[in-house]
């Protein structure tokens, strides 16, 4: 397969077009973070601000070392000092930032102050550890602040908002959490608030979004670093309302902390992310600290789940949303064909309002009703949303179909949970008179607890399920698949090729599938999406399953 690769910066012109990447060789790729963008004109910040600032700070660690510790309280101003941004990687530091030196699962970022130094840093924020690495090392040049907290990752929120200057105070800023749904509903809350007259910014997997500027995301939910940085980046370039997806780990992590949300939406939870969150309590309470008062204004709540009506029950204001309810956003009349749906959303207060649903299945439409209900909400003329929804084009990589002139469907999804796959193989049942081949892998390095439920719903409800490769990072892709294969009910396990196959090569599994499917029959690759690299060992190789399909439908219809 040939490389996909078109580019390289920040910017791109294309939503589609593959992100964290350098080439190293022709068809192999590095991943690397994009820079996150920066003010053209940052305001200078004293390093007292700075310290007001914190939330958690920590006994004075570096005094008398050389360093000029800046703890509670003490320590000294430094007047002269003016910081002008902020940053928690040293390979992203520009001349006169802060560089927040993080302990990591991996390594402290302490060990990277003197790269950062050299970069040109004015100060560092670190714990007390971070302050005694950076005291102790021979290389770091003595007298620079130091900011010491007992939590800088929570600190750094605070902090770069300050620097920043509380951009998210300054826009109206929607967030949008739950394990699945969240950027679709973010792309539906950006074309209605486009359409009601706001000029937008979009912040979420697929990409960035600055007005018409299009750039790359490197996360889900940047660090609280970039995230504030780009806000502000957003209130230079005119944007007044933005739609981020609000990540499980993010809110983990305190990278949306110091934000605030005019509104916040909940889309449901189901398993995910078990790897980094120790339950589902956890996962569900990592959701929910995004809708207490002081951080989301208005809550706007999906109950069609038990962990949404727990969630609802905990804010008495919230707004509810449920295709079938009961809950204050409800659907009715619905007619729902192929590519997408109509129907009556009722609201509160006898609110009416028809809504087109461009994108298929019952999920899109409680995507659809849930950003109408958490448009209206915070203010948004519901006939202007609603029309915005209507026009959407489509998200990439989410039921996208890939036409090349074939008898059959041929889609490409981010399913990647149980859940997910699930929903998208009921969804898709009803469009197709014949058979559902699907294509599915599971990432490595995530949720293992996923798997067999994974392989057991493409085995159950696809009539032929080709299991391969997805983002093997550091494991062996033959665990993953042994894992997927496990929760395959034995009776369709010994069904032979017919039911369950394995095919580790994902284009191999691509082609396979394409060669199997007959007319009226659906070939559903789930699980990459938009994605445009496959990782393995710390090397991103360029796949893009739209354009391996597409490539497998020419090469059928060619032969
Ligand atoms: C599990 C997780 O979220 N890890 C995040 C965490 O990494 P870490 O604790 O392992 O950091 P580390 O590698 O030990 O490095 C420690 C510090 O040294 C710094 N460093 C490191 C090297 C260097 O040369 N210079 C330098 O300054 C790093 O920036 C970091 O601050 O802190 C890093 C930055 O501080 C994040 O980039 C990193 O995200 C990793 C890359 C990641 O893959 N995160 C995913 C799981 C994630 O966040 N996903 C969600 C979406 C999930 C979903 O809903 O589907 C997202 O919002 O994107
Ligand atoms: N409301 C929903 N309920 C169940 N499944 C959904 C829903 N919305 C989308 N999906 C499924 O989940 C997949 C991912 O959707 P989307 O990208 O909108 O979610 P996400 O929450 O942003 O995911 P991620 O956390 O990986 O970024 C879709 O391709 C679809 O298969
Ligand atoms: N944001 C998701 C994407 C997963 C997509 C799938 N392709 C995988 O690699 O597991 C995660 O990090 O869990
Ligand atoms: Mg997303």
């Amino acid at each position: 397969m040939g490389a996909t690769l078109r580019h390289l910066g920040t910017d791109h012109p294309d939503a589609r077009a593959p992100v964290r990447m350098a080439v190293l060789a022709p068809t192999k790729v590095v991943s690397v973070t994009p820079p996150a963008p920066r003010p053209a004109a940052p305001r200078p910040c004293g390093l007292a601000d700075l310290r007001a600032v914190l939330t958690a700070p920590a006994p004075q660690a570096a005094a008398g070392t050389g360093y000029g510790g800046l703890g509670p309280g003490g320590g000294e101003d430094w007047p002269g000092v003016l910081v002008r941004g902020v940053t928690h990687d040293s390979r992203q530091v520009v001349p006169g930032d802060l560089y927040a030196a993080l302990p990591g699962a991996h390594v402290h970022g302490a060990r990277f102050t003197a790269a950062a130094l050299a970069a040109g840093a004015v100060a560092v924020l670190t714990d007390a550890d971070g302050a005694g690495r950076i005291a102790a090392a021979t290389d770091a040049r003595p007298g620079v602040p130091v900011l010491v907290s007992a939590d800088p990752r929570r600190d750094l929120a605070p902090v770069a908002a300050r620097i920043h200057g509380d951009p998210s105070a300054r826009l109206r800023l929607l967030g949008v959490t739950g394990t699945n749904g969240k950027t679709t509903t973010a792309f539906l809350l950006d074309a209605g608030l486009r359409a009601a007259g706001h000029t937008t910014g979009l912040i979420g997997t697929v990409e960035t979004r600055i007005g018409p500027r299009r750039l790359a995301s490197a996360h889900t939910t940047p660090e609280a670093s970039d995230l504030q940085a780009l806000l502000a980046v957003m209130l230079e370039e005119g944007v007044d309302a933005a739609a981020m997806e609000v990540s499980s780990h993010a809110l983990a992590q305190h990278r949306a902390d110091a934000l605030h949300f005019a509104g916040a939406l909940f889309t449901n939870l189901s398993q995910d992310h078990l790897d980094f969150h120790p339950t589902m309590d956890d996962y569900f309470e990592a959701k929910a600290s995004l809708f207490t008062p002081d951080r989301s204004q208005a809550a706007v709540i999906g109950v069609a789940d038990a962990w949404g009506r727990r969630l609802a029950a905990r804010r008495p204001d919230a707004i509810t949303f449920a295709v079938e309810g009961p809950a204050d956003w409800t659907a009715r009349d619905i007619t729902a064909g192929p590519t997408g749906s109509e129907l009556l959303a009722r609201g509160p207060g006898g609110l009416r309002v028809a809504l087109s649903v461009p994108l298929p299945g019952m999920f899109n439409i409680a995507n659809a009703l849930g950003a109408l209900a958490l448009l209206a909400t915070v203010g948004v003329d519901p006939a202007a949303a609603a029309a915005g929804i209507g026009a959407l084009p489509g998200v990439p990589g989410r039921m996208e179909r890939v036409d090349a002139g074939q008898p059959f469907l041929a889609l490409v999804d981010f399913a990647h949970t149980p859940d997910a796959v699930t929903t998208l193989l009921e969804t898709v049942r009803p469009l197709v008179k014949g058979r559902i081949i699907i294509v599915l892998g599971c990432g490595g390095d995530r949720d293992r607890g996923k798997r067999p439920l994974m392989g057991a719903a493409a085995a159950t409800l696809a009539d032929l399920a080709i299991l391969t490769n997805d983002n093997p990072r550091s494991e062996d892709p033959d665990e993953i698949l042994a894992a997927m294969l496990a929760g395959v009910p034995a009776q369709l396990r010994g069904a032979g090729d017919d039911r369950v196959r394995v095919e580790p090569d994902r284009a191999a599994a691509i082609a396979a599938a394409v060669a199997e499917a007959g007319p009226q029959d659906a070939v559903v690759v789930a699980g990459k999406g938009h994605e445009s690299g496959q990782e393995q060992d710390g090397v991103v190789t360029p796949f893009d399953d739209r354009l391996v399909l597409r490539a497998a439908l020419d090469a059928a219809a060619g032969g």
